[in-house]
């Protein structure tokens, strides 16, 4: 099985690094890493065990390639330009989106008629250009064919996952899955980077106000495309994020507050951002999305000054 990872940063050549024991895997990724992975091999560390791993990575691919599986691992912002520059090794090749928030598999769809959405809910960390540690494991990956649907593919690629030692379940509804992902990281991430604060700090009264919002537009919007959770109203879902989801990530800071302080443009035009547009798209309201991307973007444009 011939894997190649696109955009490989934290998330993609951790898996990288845990693919290269059960297949041929090669990741696309800026020099710097490629040249210290080549050097010294990659040093993952924490939850998804630890080791130095060697596997080819550099910034192209070798004319005349092939691939079974195309993994898509960059932040949302870069998805399109990465599908531009690897329109000819992704036509036609099952390629995956293992990334945060909403429009990614719409835009690996223009490219590929073989998408696959996927959420995974656990923390990577730079520890250096060729090191990660991962901190925070909120449950399995999931996997399933764009927009909703289960096949062979999607097995096959779940059980080349679970060979590797990566908790991950196939899902035939990983729409759904993605929304859920979302309404995760829109709940939490922008509040957590303007505030500066780890996500169990979100728990405060005053700000859990905003948070539900949050949650009821997008609910809200999920109904009025036919998107269907394992929560049947925002209600249901606030109690889970506030009793079990908050409390098992209470110590994390959300990667958009990362993002912040390293002055990089965030991924929130794709949480926040896209709940809005879609709500408006629909005429359904959506004031605190809406404020929330606009105070987000003003934080980025902070950074830039
Ligand atoms: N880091 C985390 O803990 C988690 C991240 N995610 C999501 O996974 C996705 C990836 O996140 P990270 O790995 O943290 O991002 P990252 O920024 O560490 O890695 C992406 C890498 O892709 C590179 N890249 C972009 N375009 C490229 C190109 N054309 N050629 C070569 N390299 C290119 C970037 O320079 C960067 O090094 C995001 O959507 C994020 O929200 C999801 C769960 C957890
Ligand atoms: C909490 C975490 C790491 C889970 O994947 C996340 O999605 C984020 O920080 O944006």
């Amino acid at each position: 099985m011939k894997v190649l990872i696109l955009g490989a940063g934290a998330v993609g050549l951790s898996l990288a690094a845990r693919l290269s024991g059960v297949c041929d895997v090669r990741a696309v990724c800026r020099k710097r890493h490629a040249d210290a992975i080549a050097e010294r091999g990659f040093r993952l560390t924490g939850l998804w065990g630890e080791g130095t791993f060697r596997f080819p990575a550099s910034e192209d691919v070798p004319a005349g390639e092939h691939f079974d599986y195309i993994f898509i691992t960059a932040k949302s912002l870069a998805t399109r330009s990465l599908c531009e520059q690897f329109a000819g090794v992704i036509r036609g090749t099952e390629t995956i989106s293992l990334q945060n928030g909403l429009g990614n598999e719409e835009i690996i769809s223009e490219y590929t008629d073989r998408v696959i959405g996927s959420t995974i809910i656990t923390g990577f960390e730079w520890k250096g250009d060729a090191s990660v540690h991962v901190s925070v494991v909120g449950g399995p990956m999931k996997l399933g064919r764009f927009p909703d649907g289960l096949d062979a593919p999607v097995e096959d690629l779940a059980a080349l996952i679970t060979a590797a030692g990566i908790p991950v379940e196939a899902s035939a509804h990983v729409r759904g899955d993605i929304w859920a992902k979302t309404l995760y990281n829109s709940a939490l991430n922008p509040l957590g980077a303007l505030m500066n604060v780890p996500y169990g700090s979100l728990l405060h009264p005053s700000v859990w106000g905003v948070i539900s919002g949050v949650v009821h537009e997008a609910f809200e919007v999920m109904a009025a495309e036919g998107v269907c959770l394992p929560w049947s109203n925002a209600t249901e879902y606030l109690a889970h994020l506030h009793d079990v989801q908050v409390p098992d990530t209470a110590g994390h800071h959300a990667s958009m507050l990362q993002d912040i302080r390293r002055g990089n443009p965030t991924e929130i035009d794709f949480m926040n951002g896209a709940i809005a547009e879609r709500a408006k798209k629909r005429g359904i309201p959506a004031p605190y999305n809406d404020c929330i991307t606009r105070l987000v973007h003003f934080r980025e444009s902070l950074s830039e000054t």
